[in-house]
């Protein structure tokens, strides 16, 4: 997703099936006309593509056969009628269109657009079509997509993204699964979706940021009582949610009651990941942070972070005295999974402190019966995720969400599922999606700055389930200002680090906890 796209966006996402309801409910109660909400939604296309293609003079416009087809048509009728040279599609035959679809087609044909059946154009015609226009609209498939698309829509949306040309895609890019943001075929690589009424959780996690581009939101002005008709799945979250929540901290604060963290990190030849967290940690903020790593690693966290208390710890009673006195423990980045860390897990997990678990002790729990623990954070990435739950990676893609509540079923407390948009879960409140980070935090370390960073609110006092999704948007901001500075594709974990602070002063600009971050909502 594009960096600087964030933050316009609403915080309830929906699942596409809700999306639906809103739909039905802004028609069949609210009393607004179904083409005319058709009309609004291409009225809401055609201003993105105007802002997104000022000079485009030749579009191409592909619509299918239900009502995101429908738009399609109207769109095609809103650049004709601009005087734009338009080539439009249908790639579901006319006569088969129903409704709202049908009435826009007869619209769009009535203004004069030329509009021509897919099986009318030869495949080398429709691909020199769209190399010539300056923009393609996709209005394929929508919310109501089954399955992966199916021909001709595959082969069609395989010539879309051949042509490099940009796309905007209508409401979903084609393919892309509305609910769950997977792509389980060919799908559109959009460089701007315009979505309608209620923002599809799809859009924000897995496939969906990568397809879909520039995500921009319209409710097509449905009444406020449209909402009422279908709750939504989870909450979009950002910093600039997130830093309104931090309370500000007293003049008076003192070190002590700032929270002491315990890192236990860093097996022979990993000792980089418990320095990471540990400083990821202290500069989120905690009063106190000692990090317990192998003994040949002290020296190095010593001259790297020397705020850090750093004890080197050879056997897992050696643990016992630096776990009395602390308010947390984060557990796991480098403790690899041989002797040395299964003797720090049995002693962290003896104590009754809140806990962060990623990377190793995640492995490490995956080979053990599953136990129960409400005041942990579990941070696993995909291949983490499906370890713990006993299924394949591509079975935690098939549904991020449904995938991070069974972790948090089997596990209890809180689980944090990583990769692009990050979905935090806990029992008794709606999921977190996280919007922010980009492919430069794509590399080793970054997790452990995580763990670091969660473990660092845990112990400020913040409940498990806020310092997991508070600590995951600080993460993904702290990484999109680093790649603003210097670019992605070289960023480090310790540039992340370098911009916690700034972000941190965000939410000592906001005040009070829980007032509005300006210009938001
Ligand atoms: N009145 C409304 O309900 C509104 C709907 N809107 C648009 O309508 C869309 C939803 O419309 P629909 O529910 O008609 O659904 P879609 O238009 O998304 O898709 C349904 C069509 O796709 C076909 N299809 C489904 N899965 C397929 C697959 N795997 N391969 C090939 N074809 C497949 C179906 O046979 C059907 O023709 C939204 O995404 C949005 O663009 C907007 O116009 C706003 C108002
Ligand atoms: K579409």
């Amino acid at each position: 997703m594009n960096l600087t796209n964030a933050h316009s966006l609403p915080e309830a996402l929906y699942r596409a099936d809700a999306v639906q309801a809103l739909d039905r409910c802004a028609i069949e109660t609210q009393g607004i006309d179904g083409f005319d909400l058709m009309h609004r939604a291409a009225r809401a296309a055609f201003r993105q593509l105007l802002r997104h293609w000022p000079h485009a003079a030749r579009v191409a416009v592909l619509c299918g056969g239900g009502n995101n087809g429908g738009d399609g048509y109207l769109v095609a009728a809103n650049a004709y009628q601009k005087g734009m040279a338009v080539d439009c599609v249908a790639v579901t035959d006319p006569d088969r269109l129903k409704g709202d679809a049908r009435r826009a087609f007869d619209e769009a044909t009535s203004l004069g657009v030329p509009i021509e059946p897919v099986e009318a154009v030869s495949d080398k015609a429709l691909f020199d079509r769209l190399c010539a226009s300056d923009a393609i609209v996709d209005a394929l498939l929508g919310t109501g997509i089954t399955g992966a698309p199916r021909a001709p829509f595959d082969r069609i949306i395989q010539r879309v993204n051949r042509a490099g040309i940009g796309v905007l895609a209508v409401d979903v890019p084609s393919g892309l699964n509305a609910s769950t943001g997977l792509a389980s075929g060919d799908v559109i690589h959009a460089r701007v979706t315009p979505t309608f009424i209620g923002l599809k959780a799809g859009l924000m996690t897995g496939d969906g940021p990568d397809c879909a581009g520039d995500v921009v939101f319209d409710d097509l002005g449905v009444p406020e009582a449209t909402y009422d008709a279908a709750s939504p799945v989870a909450r979009c979250v950002n910093w600039r949610r997130a830093s309104t929540m931090l309370a500000p901290r007293r003049r008076g604060a003192h070190k002590g009651e700032c929270g002491h963290l315990l890192v236990v990190a860093g097996e022979q030849g990993l000792g980089g990941a418990g320095i990471l967290a540990a400083e990821a940690a202290a500069r989120t903020g905690a009063g106190l942070v000692t990090l317990a790593t192998r003994p040949e690693h002290v020296s190095a966290a010593l001259t790297r972070c020397p705020s850090l208390m750093v004890r080197g710890v050879t056997h897992g009673n050696d643990l016992c005295p630096l776990l009395s006195g602390v308010d947390g423990v984060v557990f796991g980045p480098g403790a690899g999974q041989g002797p040395w860390g299964q003797q720090m897990m049995q002693q962290v997990l003896a104590r009754p402190h809140p806990l962060v678990l990623d990377a190793d002790a995640l492995n490490l729990m995956a080979s053990r019966a599953p136990a129960r623990r409400e005041n942990q954070v579990l941070t696993p990435h995909p291949g983490e995720a499906a370890r713990l739950l006993g299924i394949t990676t591509s079975e935690i893609a098939d549904d991020r969400l449904a995938a991070a509540d069974r972790l948090q079923e089997r596990f209890g407390g809180v689980a944090l599922l990583k990769g692009v948009g990050t979905v935090v879960q806990t029992r008794a409140e709606r999921p977190a999606v996280i919007e922010g980070g980009n492919p430069g935090m794509a590399t080793g370390g970054m997790g452990d700055v995580l763990s670091g960073i969660i473990g660092s609110l845990l112990v400020q006092g913040l409940p498990a389930f806020e310092a997991a999704w508070l600590g995951a948007s600080l993460h993904a901001e702290a990484g999109d200002r680093a790649a603003r500075k210097q670019g992605q594709r070289g960023l480090l974990p310790m540039d992340l680090i370098g911009e916690l602070p700034a972000c941190l002063s965000d939410s000592e600009r906001v005040g009070a906890p829980g007032s509005p971050a300006d210009g938001e909502e």
